[in-house]
């Protein structure tokens, strides 16, 4: 049985006036799931299943690319910093868990399409083109665009208002947010992704559909299946939030167990604030800034190979 929560985007969108705590039945149900299961199903969230399908054809198409055209993607080809945030990545080339070891899975990791800039996790992506790859870079792009615009700002007004702000508290630190746009692809039958957390904000995830789910989460004390629902998205809050609300949001555990004769291609999008940002923390009053923090936990995972987030506290 599938426990976990499904909240509306469309109710959540019925916001009065700013200012107000609780508007909306909706709003109230957020913050009791961000506070007992940072993890739920988002369904009436606009975006388009055609172009998820396309996207998800598109992407498995060009992790069927001889690996030599792959690599001419990878990390080192990539001129944003740190590189570890682009381009492909190969079979067992990242490790999100240190028990778990080295993930076999295939991954592409692309950004907003600023232009260049001096700042971290920022700038252009050398991404396969339409001849190379038709429809992928065209196709992300595209869906990372009705992210931006259909659901980032709704949940982040959404969570303002769960948090006791007012609706646009958050604006100011998004207006130019960092989108780590992942697709990863698991092979058939035994590929993983080891139990970790998020980094960032919240993570907005496109899983293909399966009557057996591959991805697992640490929710109430146990981990539980997350089963595919149709045309929903998950979402998960990431380590930043939980350190910005001073661990009364705590990202959520998860992991990925795939074992099935189908690969699986997943599509899950890191959400940031702008990461020139500086923000105070809850509680406590601390200053917080973007960078640091975005730098020392790429630096654990790609540097000192301690796995992502939380993942060494989890069982
Ligand atoms: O593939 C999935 O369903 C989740 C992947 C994931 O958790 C991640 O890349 O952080
Ligand atoms: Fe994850």
């Amino acid at each position: 049985m599938n426990s976990l929560p499904i909240i509306s985007l469309e109710k959540l969108k019925e916001i009065a006036p700013s200012g107000v705590k609780y508007q909306n039945r909706e709003q109230q149900r957020l913050y009791d799931v961000c506070l007992e299961h940072g993890f739920f199903y988002l369904k009436d969230h606009g975006i388009s299943t055609e172009l998820v399908r396309t996207t998800i054809a598109a992407s498995r198409n060009f992790f069927h690319l001889p690996e030599e055209i792959k690599k001419q993607y990878g990390q080192d080809k990539q001129t944003v910093y740190p590189n570890t945030c682009r381009g492909y990545i190969p079979l067992y080339g990242e490790m999100l868990n240190q028990k778990a070891g080295p993930d076999p899975k295939e991954i592409f990791d692309l950004g907003i399409e600023r232009p260049s800039s001096n700042l971290p996790f920022t700038g252009r992506t050398v991404i396969p083109d339409e001849t190379v790859a038709p429809n992928f870079a065209s196709s992300h792009y595209q869906l990372q665009e009705e992210v931006l615009t259909k659901v980032i700002p709704h949940l982040l007004r959404g969570l303002a208002i769960a948090l006791g702000y007012s609706s646009n508290w958050f604006d100011p630190y998004f207006d130019e947010p960092v989108i780590i746009h992942r697709v990863i692809y698991y092979p058939p039958e035994q590929s993983l992704a080891g139990k970790h957390t998020d980094l960032g904000m919240f993570t907005i995830l496109f899983q293909e559909y399966f009557p057996t789910p591959s991805l697992r989460v640490y929710t109430k004390d146990a981990w539980i299946d997350a089963m595919c629902i149709e045309d929903a998205l998950i979402i998960n809050l990431g380590d930043m939030l939980q350190i910005w609300t001073n661990n009364l949001f705590v990202s959520t555990p998860h992991e990925v167990l795939h074992n099935l004769q189908q690969s699986r291609v997943s599509i899950p999008l890191f959400v940031y604030p702008n990461v020139d940002s500086v923000f105070v923390q809850m509680e406590t009053g601390q200053t917080i800034n973007i960078t640091e923090i975005m730098l020392k936990k790429y630096n654990a995972i790609w540097v000192d190979k301690t796995g992502s987030g939380r993942a060494r506290e989890l069982k």
